[in-house]
């Protein structure tokens, strides 16, 4: 049975060879040397040192393409255009799959023809010294960003190839991105991936690990998000990672983007031990884009804007291509320049906006009970909570795909564009905050003379690629 316990290094072990016939360059995984070669990166590659010494928001574009050269010409662009802080490395769908014969035909097919069928890097195939080429021909500090649910070849491979930061997590990257993998075994996948990362910290190299707070990316209550978040970074921290970065993706109205980004801050340092640096990441709007380029710059600018309003200590940046789907490099590189341009034109105003105080603390009061009823589902333990609180649906999210997650729960934003909950299912939320959600709702229903309803849910998904924030009827 899955418990919040630290994995023994005679386990991790154990599960690390047994890993390694999984793919031929597993076997020159080696921690020893690999804790020698981290030793060897200079300062201004150390992702963790980078990050937690930032003074002001970073910006980090996401970025991957099958070739090695071209994720360095790719990557050095948006550095040198882009203005990029912090650099991605995306992984490929295959590769997330854990289907690396597929990921090396994609590879092959791209060295051989130049056309690129894989929608990333696939850095299994690239092996450890692959991955160490490109630590060592790019600028920056690099991360492994992707939505692998068993992510443990993948990060021995990365961090033995000097990839400092790693993105994902047992219930963020199961629950958008799975339809039936087992809530317990991405669980004690991702307790191997933290143990690994605590181990490398033990050994002084500083592994920065970031849950996928988007989850899945649209209208996604922000006291959810936070409480995942949460419970993502006490799973890790059991494993001894020092280093946790918490997301949460834009919902669009600012004082409501404002006040979740702070709930984040507040709660993640209130709940994470002490010993473990907690800083934040907001990631630019995670749901339907418009097609318009034009549009979809002023979706990226209202990203940038509310990033300097809230002072996250990174930014995962969007593309003006973002309607297309992968954006090329040029696209990539605007996107990071757009959203600094507003993040330098407003971050030094003083500028007061009216009730973020109250959103936050609404916020707070409801991820704290999403978070209490996991700790006592699990009588004090949080792995133990978090399946229970999922089969029962005290914690679920919205248009999950995965059978882990109920689905029940049922986001509408409200007259000003803040996302409110229309169906609870048994979500851990008590009547009192539920009765708020309904007021809130039942405002627009009266503003729009119709009432609550899933056309209203369907309306808003929809809103923002129509170039709205609020799915007024037509
Ligand atoms: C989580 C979904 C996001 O990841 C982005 N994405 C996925 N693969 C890549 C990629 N290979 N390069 C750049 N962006 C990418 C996609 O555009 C979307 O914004």
């Amino acid at each position: 049975m899955v418990r919040d316990e630290q994995l023994t290094e005679s386990e991790l072990g154990r599960i690390a060879e047994s890993l390694r016939d999984d793919w031929p360059t597993a076997q020159a995984v080696d921690f020893e040397e690999s804790v020698e070669y981290h030793g060897s990166l200079p300062d201004e590659k150390r992702f963790a040192h980078v990050l937690e010494s930032a003074d002001k928001p970073l910006l980090q574009p996401r970025a991957g393409v099958p070739r090695l050269d071209k994720q360095v010409e790719l990557l050095t662009h948006l550095w040198e255009e882009g203005g990029a802080d912090l650099l991605p490395t995306t992984i490929d769908s295959y590769t997330r799959d854990n289907e690396y014969a597929k990921a090396q035909e994609g590879l092959d097919e791209a060295r051989e023809s130049g056309e690129d069928t894989l929608n990333g890097f696939p850095a299994v195939n690239h092996g450890v010294d692959g991955c160490r080429e490109l630590v060592e021909r790019v600028p920056g500090p690099i991360e492994v960003r992707h939505g692998t649910p068993d992510a443990r070849l993948l990060a021995m491979v990365t961090f033995a190839g000097g990839f400092q930061s790693f993105e994902g997590g047992p219930i963020s990257y199961n629950i958008p991105y799975t339809k039936s993998r087992s809530l317990a075994e991405t669980i004690e996948h991702w307790q191997f991936v933290d143990r690994l990362t605590g181990l490398y910290t033990e050994f002084g190299v500083r592994i920065n690990r970031e849950p996928f707070g988007p989850l899945t990316g649209t209208l996604v209550p922000p006291s959810i998000a936070i409480a995942i978040g949460v419970v993502e970074g006490l799973l890790a921290a059991t494993q001894g990672v020092k280093s946790l970065t918490l997301g949460y993706g834009q919902v669009g109205n600012l004082v409501q983007d404002v006040a979740a980004l702070r709930a984040l801050r507040a709660l993640g340092e209130e709940y994470l031990p002490d010993d473990v640096t907690v800083t934040t990441v907001f990631h630019e709007w995670m749901g339907g884009f418009p097609p318009d380029e034009a549009r979809a710059n002023g979706v990226i600018s209202l990203g940038g804007a509310t990033a300097a309003f809230a002072r996250p200590d990174k930014v995962i940046t969007k593309s003006p291509q973002e309607f297309r789907g992968v954006p090329t490099m040029e696209a990539n590189a605007a996107g990071l320049r757009t959203t600094r341009q507003l993040i330098d034109m407003l971050i030094e105003q003083d500028v007061t906006i009216d009730g973020i105080d109250e959103e936050q603390a609404f916020i707070e009061r409801s991820a704290r009970s999403l978070l209490d009823s996991v700790v006592s589902l699990g009588d004090g333990d949080v792995a133990q909570g978090t399946l229970r609180a999922f089969e029962t649906g005290a914690l679920d999210v919205p248009f999950a795909p995965s059978q882990s997650a109920k689905g029940a729960v049922l986001p509408a934003r409200d007259d000003k564009g803040r996302v409110r909950i229309l169906e609870f299912g048994e979500l851990a939320l008590d009547d009192e905050i539920r009765e708020i959600h309904r007021t809130h709702l039942d405002a627009r229903a009266k503003t729009e003379g119709r009432a609550c309803s899933f056309r209203m849910v369907a309306d808003d998904v929809d809103a923002i690629s129509d170039g709205r924030l609020i799915g007024r009827p037509k």
